[in-house]
């Protein structure tokens, strides 16, 4: 199923905020990422028709849902909205409040049977919502969106509340979504690492305005975005690939364009899509190649730039002989000894230990 895209050109003024983002949500996924107060959840009410306030142009494929002052109720846009606390009728069952949905549709949508058993949802039908764990009420309040036909799913750090066991789990039922029922999805998160394992594409927010769009390893690797990622280290994300593993030594190869690395074993089959962050506190400079190194991944490159970062530390940018990009945190004492300079060839080390690797939205590409 080929779903349509959601086109929008919003504003909307509040004291001491002003949102004006121009952009698309395209079938697949689209996280909106941005430090707090960007105006995320903003962008998501005023796409949802919630925003009496919001002015300018949303079109869902050749649906106009606003021009200016005319703007399309919520109800008429079907967009099926979860937040981090689930909004469920307390007095209901879950089973009450998925029929209630399904009897309030007003298009075809998904069987509420298949959202049930797709959600594993079978146990919990006949208790009140009132009971049911955190992690139980979110999957709850997303059946209840899907059942009640969404135009599109727009999920505001649906997952913030749960640990990382049930995060998984739901977060490989949101990835299947946009395919199994041809939505676009937009999703808040704070999390680099969920928006790497399940967006399509990034729309990156700062201020109330576009401040970068792509996808997730492009944005997290551009030093123009690291700011606005919070405490995060500088770094990469590189694509790549399962190649190789090495189960005598519990390691996994990977193949990026930007050179092959080996990391702890992953448990990932041979092929499969991954991403994996370097971070530039990782990454040692040697000039000549190291004979033997407990690093296991020395990769030839030659220095692109040098940025200063503070009195004593620079980041040195690098590229691989692959053509891949990467950052080393070095201080000036080292770089002056190495006599780093722009052309400048040496290895750059990267202990496997130190890699973090994800996997990949099922639609994105990988080298
Ligand atoms: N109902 C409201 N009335 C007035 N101001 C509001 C209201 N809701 C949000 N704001 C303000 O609008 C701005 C954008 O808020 P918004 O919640 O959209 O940001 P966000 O990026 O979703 O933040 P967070 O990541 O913390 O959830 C903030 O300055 C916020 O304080």
């Amino acid at each position: 199923m080929t779903a349509p895209t959601l086109e929008f050109d919003v504003r909307l003024w509040r004291p001491g905020f002003a949102l004006q983002v121009a952009g698309s949500l395209q079938p697949g996924i689209t996280a909106l990422f941005g430090p707090s107060g960007s105006g995320k959840t903003t962008l998501l009410r005023c796409l949802a028709g919630l925003e009496p306030d919001c002015r300018g142009e949303v079109r869902l494929g050749e649906q106009v849902w606003q021009r200016e002052q005319r703007a399309l109720p919520a109800h008429a846009r079907r967009a099926g909205l979860v937040f981090q606390e689930a909004r469920l009728f307390g007095h209901h069952t879950v089973q009450g409040n998925l029929r209630y949905a399904q009897r309030r549709r007003r298009a075809a949508g998904p069987a509420l049977d298949d959202v049930v058993a797709a959600l594993g949802l079978q146990p919990l039908l006949d208790r009140r919502t009132g009971g049911l764990s955190g992690g139980e009420r979110q999957r709850v309040a997303l059946a209840r969106a899907l059942v009640a036909a969404p135009s599109i799913l727009l999920l505001d750090e649906p997952l913030a509340a749960l640990d990382a066991a049930r995060r998984a789990a739901i977060l490989a039922f949101i990835r299947e979504l946009p395919g199994r029922y041809g939505l676009p999805l937009a999703y808040v998160t704070h999390d680099q690492e969920e928006v790497l394992h399940l967006a399509d594409r990034v729309l990156l927010l700062r201020h109330g305005e576009r401040a970068g769009a792509g996808s997730a390893p492009e944005l997290f690797s551009d030093p123009a975005v690291w700011p606005l990622l919070g405490d995060a280290e500088p770094g990469v994300v590189w694509r790549a690939r399962v190649a190789a593993r090495d189960s005598a030594w519990g390691l996994t190869t990977l193949a990026a364009d930007g050179g092959r690395l080996q990391v702890p074993a992953l448990g990932l089959a041979t092929g499969c899509g991954v991403t994996v962050r370097i971070r530039a506190g990782n990454v040692l400079l040697a000039l000549d190649p190291p004979r033997a190194t407990s690093a296991l991944n020395a990769l030839p490159a030659r220095v692109r730039e040098l940025r200063g970062e503070g009195e004593a530390v620079l980041l040195v940018g690098l590229v691989t002989d692959g053509g891949g990009s990467l950052w080393a945190r070095v201080t000036r004492q080292a770089a002056s000894a190495l006599g780093l300079e722009p052309g400048r060839r040496l290895h750059a080390l990267i202990e496997a230990s130190s890699l973090a690797v994800g996997t990949l939205p099922a639609q994105a590409s990988a080298p």
